[in-house]
């Protein structure tokens, strides 16, 4: 990877109008990752299974033509069993439906909701799974989460299918995520991340239920859908990242599940601390499924609390949401985490949204996940248990697949 530190030609402006960023973002991106940005999006920002989950259940119980649904996380509960009655109720009633399952991440689906979704006639493609694959693709996994609903409605975030989801971040048993759901020109790039996919896994790409609809401006916001491929190499979403890091003037803030950047990333937040952004990165507390990812990324905490970035840790539950603002400007959600599977090797999707009303909602949640966190204090850090350490180098060989 080249320098962070010889970032590219974004260096402290004296800001500007808002306006004017966001059109500088919005260039940037369009000419870099070359997908266009498309204006007339309306944005709801949900907050949590008790939002999320309504909404998406809402929708595809009013489909009349096609649903398209994809997912890395479907285990087990209530939840998993509305989502495959709703499918398969309106399948029953002669919508198209389909569903993209990850071989790794739906593993533990139940049979007899597969059962009651092959019978009323939902196509149910798995993409890659581990039994039927060559040891050399297992770790490119589907990690996109796409429900769109008759062309017109999308939602994408980091929501998976599952009881853990539900709630309110109450508890630990309710994690704390955030989706979005888009109307507008929008969906079609979300659609297209659902497309991309699921052609890999199915014969037919489209057929006549496929209206291919134009799309009525629906809001104000301009976004730009940018899909992260399993490659080799430099790929879009690590361009997206970047751009919104190195555009970054007065502040930076990110939401992740999972913090195990490549070293390059780091060096890209000092960098950005440097030169005066205010970086803070809200990050999982006590609770966390992956503690071997939580380990990976804090080898990382005595370099960033060095360069001024702040650190928080979320106490309630565990943080699942993958969110980025930049400067009031602009914000990125989807389904990419701050770590290399999500860089490097997972398809993803992300919407890149250049609108100040929405991007003050996911500043307004951050602050609120903030006032439930504890900042980690620099000299207590570094003054952290030889055992922390070890731990902390004994994931380092591993690094890379997490
Ligand atoms: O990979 P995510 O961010 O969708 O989170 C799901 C986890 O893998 C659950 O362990």
């Amino acid at each position: 990877m080249p320098s962070a530190s010889g970032a590219s030609g974004a260096s402290v402006t004296d800001g500007g109008h808002p306006d004017e960023r966001a059109v500088r973002i919005r260039r940037r991106l369009e000419r870099l990752i070359g997908i266009a940005a498309t204006e007339g999006n309306a944005l709801d920002a949900l907050r949590n299974g008790d939002e999320i989950f309504p909404a998406m259940l809402e929708a595809i119980r009013s489909a009349e033509h096609t649903v398209d649904m994809m997912t890395f996380v479907y285990w087990k509960g209530d939840i998993a069993r509305d989502f495959a009655h709703a499918l398969a109720e309106r399948a029953r009633a002669g919508v198209r439906v389909r569903l993209l399952l990850d071989g790794f991440g739906s593993r533990l689906i139940d049979n007899d909701l597969l059962a009651e979704m092959d019978r009323t006639g939902v196509q149910v493609a798995w993409f890659r799974r581990p039994a039927h694959l060559s040891p050399f693709k297992q770790n490119h996994r589907c990690h996109r989460k796409v429900l769109v609903v008759d062309e017109q409605v999308g939602f994408t975030g980091g929501v998976g299918i599952a009881e853990e989801w539900c709630g309110d971040a109450r508890n630990p048993d309710e994690w704390r995520d955030t989706h979005v759901r888009v109307r507008g020109p929008a969906v079609d790039g979300i659609a297209a991340a659902f497309a991309q996919n699921w052609a890999e896994c199915h014969d037919e790409l489209f057929d006549d239920r496929d209206r291919f609809i134009e799309h009525r401006p629906q809001g104000d916001a301009v976004v730009q859908v940018v899909r992260g491929s399993a490659s080799f190499g430099w790929q879009d979403m690590q361009t997206l990242i970047r751009v919104m890091i190195e555009s970054a003037e007065e502040r930076f803030r990110l939401a992740t599940a999972y913090f195990s950047p490549d070293a390059y990333f780091i060096d890209l937040l000092c960098a950005a601390a440097r030169r005066g952004v205010e970086v803070e990165i809200l990050l999982p507390g006590p609770h966390t499924d992956k503690r071997v990812c939580r380990l990976a990324g804090q080898h990382h905490y005595e370099a960033l609390l060095a360069c001024g970035v702040k650190i928080h840790h979320y106490q309630p539950t565990m943080l699942h949401a993958k969110v980025m603002t930049v400067d009031r400007t602009a914000a990125l959600v989807g389904s990419t985490n701050f770590n290399r599977r999500s860089l490097d090797h997972d398809e993803e999707v992300m919407l890149a949204v250049l609108d100040a009303e929405f991007t003050a909602t996911l500043d307004r949640h951050f602050e609120a996940d903030k006032a439930v966190s504890e900042p980690i204090q620099p000299g207590r850090w570094r003054r952290r248990p030889a055992l922390q350490r070890a731990r902390e180098a004994a994931v380092q060989p591993i690094r890379r697949f997490l």
